[in-house]
């Protein structure tokens, strides 16, 4: 008997920099295949599911500007490169015979459609994956953000922040090893404490619509699956 799901519409942010596997750079097609897999699954659960996928594995804009080059340019340069990783993902999708589709922030018609709230609402209806590519269309954000934008434009039940760690830690457990997780915290504390798992103005935007955030390792196979079964291994940050 399949399980069923514990969210109906969710939107997954995929990192960017996890596509590299084990590359310093690029994408690693198999790293792309096992996260289409999980989103197969989500799928086959009856899960509606939208994608947001980062481009840090490409390009980061604040990295061009690190080195005194201009900010703008590179943001555009960051946002090209999730597209990029959008189309793998689709790839990777339509090869195992899910129907999915990649809609961008920024318009390039001859490579994919544009997106708009209606059309994407009518895909995720009809059971598509749809893939939001090119972030927010604007410099001086994240994917993050735009992870939290979609998810309030297309109604989702749950942001999925699938990452390089397996949770909201007290401080950032790739600096100390001694940091405690937490299994729930709200969006208002992770704002208070400074927990920069995600961008401030992402989580503020997922507490304004009441969109509860869940933070998982995205290396974990079925991880993604499992939490919409009610027994993955995650934080969840949502209203107190
Ligand atoms: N309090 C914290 N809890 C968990 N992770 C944290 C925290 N503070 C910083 N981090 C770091 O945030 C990273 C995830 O954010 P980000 O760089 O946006 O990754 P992504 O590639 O998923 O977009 C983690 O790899 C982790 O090292
Ligand atoms: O709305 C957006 C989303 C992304 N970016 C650019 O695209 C890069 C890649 O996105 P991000 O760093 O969020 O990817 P991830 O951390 O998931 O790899 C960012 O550094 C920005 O330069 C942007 O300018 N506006």
């Amino acid at each position: 008997m399949t399980a069923t799901p514990i969210y109906r519409r969710v939107l997954l942010k995929a990192s960017g920099e996890a596509l590299m596997g084990e590359q310093g750079f690029g994408i690693d097609v198999s790293v792309v295949d096992r996260i289409a897999g999980d989103i197969a699954e989500a799928r086959a659960l009856g899960v509606e599911v939208g994608v947001v996928i980062g481009g840090g594995n490409i390009f980061r804009g604040v990295a061009v500007a690190s080195k005194g080059g201009d900010r703008v340019t590179g943001d555009h340069m960051g946002m090209l490169a999730t597209v990029i990783n959008s189309l793998a993902l689709r790839t990777s999708l339509v090869k195992m015979g899910v129907d999915a589709v990649v809609l961008s922030a920024i318009a390039m018609p001859e490579i994919c459609e544009s997106f708009s709230q209606r059309q994407a609402t009518a895909y995720m209806d009809a059971g598509k994956v749809v893939i939001f590519a090119g972030g927010t269309g604007n410099p001086f954000f994240t994917t993050d953000s735009a992870a939290a934008l979609r998810a309030a434009e297309i109604g989702a039940n749950a942001l999925f922040k699938g990452t390089q760690v397996d949770g909201v830690y007290s401080e950032d457990p790739k600096k100390n090893r001694n940091a405690t997780r937490y299994d729930r915290i709200s969006h208002e504390d992770v704002l208070k404490r400074g927990l920069s798992i995600m961008d401030t103005a992402a989580i503020a935007l997922a507490r304004e619509n009441h969109i509860p955030i869940i933070v998982y390792s995205i290396h974990e196979k079925g991880g993604f699956g499992d939490i919409l079964k009610g027994k993955g291994h995650c934080t969840v940050v949502a209203d107190s």
